[in-house]
């Protein structure tokens, strides 16, 4: 058995974002519309901040407007529904972002609640949700979607595969496992409480792995041969105890990577799988609800 293929996820999103450069183009001559993102950030955490300026950087690079909306920690609820609801009517946006986690007086429920469906670029509305389950047009999550294109790369057709999810968060691994449905694979969805989580993993195709428990899935758990998607990201002190001082972290996945490459046919790094998809994926999210809203087939 050879050493499994390291997935580029890095390579892959500056495709597809050089993609969304030239749909954002042609939006902006052939319809005289810009596509809009608009980001609010509550509070100041450290790891939030550094994605959302990511964020705003990347939409900027593909032509694309982008506004960023600082609010303090101890905004009111009212408060920051009144700027999504603002945002919501907005004609220069066609996104709206809330990043989370965000402070624990307010509710993220009701924050997604008050976002417009049309609007919804990280797909988290029930409206959204509802519609990817029922297999209608709408605005998917941006994590299991980047994950849905890396895998169709490596693979091919999905079609019959076998698919283990493991975790079951509305943010990633429910719209994953709905996504590989909708592809044609045999879904498992397993989480923290499943009985023989290795021997469930162990006869699937396809892996995605979003618990958030750092080098979890082990190389005995994996069918050799297959494709593994690493979509945890554990923050630990960096190695090198001069850079640890300093505040520099390290980055971990949910999967025990020098191991489990020995055993998989193909399998994504962290950092450089996953995580560069997400921001890629919201910009193209971005260009959808844009089309959408003005009535331009997408
Ligand atoms: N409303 C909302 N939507 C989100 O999509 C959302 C969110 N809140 N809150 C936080 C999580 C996390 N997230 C990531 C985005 C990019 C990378 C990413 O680019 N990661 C790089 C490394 C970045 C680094 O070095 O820190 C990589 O994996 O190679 C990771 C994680 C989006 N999230």
């Amino acid at each position: 058995m050879s050493e499994a293929r390291i997935i580029d996820g890095k390579a892959f999103a500056a495709k597809l974002r050089e993609q969304v450069a030239a749909d954002v183009q042609a939006l902006k001559v052939e319809h005289g519309v810009t596509p809009g993102l608009a980001v609010v950030l509550v509070g100041d955490d450290a790891a939030s901040q550094v994605y959302v300026r990511n964020k705003g950087e990347q939409t900027l690079a593909a032509g694309m407007h982008s506004e960023t909306h600082r609010l303090p920690a101890d905004v009111s609820q009212d408060d920051l529904l009144a700027l999504v609801g603002k945002l919501n009517a907005d004609p220069s946006i066609h996104g709206v972002l809330v990043q989370f986690p965000v402070p624990d007086h307010l509710k993220q429920s009701d924050i997604v609640a008050a976002i417009s469906p049309d609007k919804d670029v990280d797909g988290l509305t029930v409206t959204n949700a509802g519609r990817l389950a029922s297999g209608l047009p709408a605005l998917t999550p941006c994590t299991p979607l980047g994950c849905m294109m890396l895998l169709k790369d490596a693979l091919g057709d999905l079609r019959g595969k076998s698919a283990v999810v493991i975790g079951r968060s509305n943010l990633m691994g429910k719209p994953m496992a709905q996504m590989l449905l909708a592809a044609d694979c045999t879904v498992t969805i397993a989480h923290s409480r499943s009985q023989d989580l290795p021997g469930i993993v162990r006869q699937a195709d396809i892996v995605v792995a979003a618990v958030g428990r750092a080098e979890m899935v082990k190389a005995d758990w994996i069918k050799p041969g297959a494709v593994v998607i690493d979509v945890g990201i554990s923050r630990f002190p960096s190695r090198d105890p001069v850079a640890a001082a300093a505040g520099k972290t390290r980055l971990v996945g949910d999967v025990a990577f020098d191991e489990v490459k020995a055993v998989a046919g193909a399998i994504t790094p962290v950092p450089g799988g996953v995580g560069p998809m997400t921001i890629a994926c919201l910009l193209a999210n971005t260009v959808t609800a844009a089309k959408r809203l003005n009535g331009i087939g997408a």
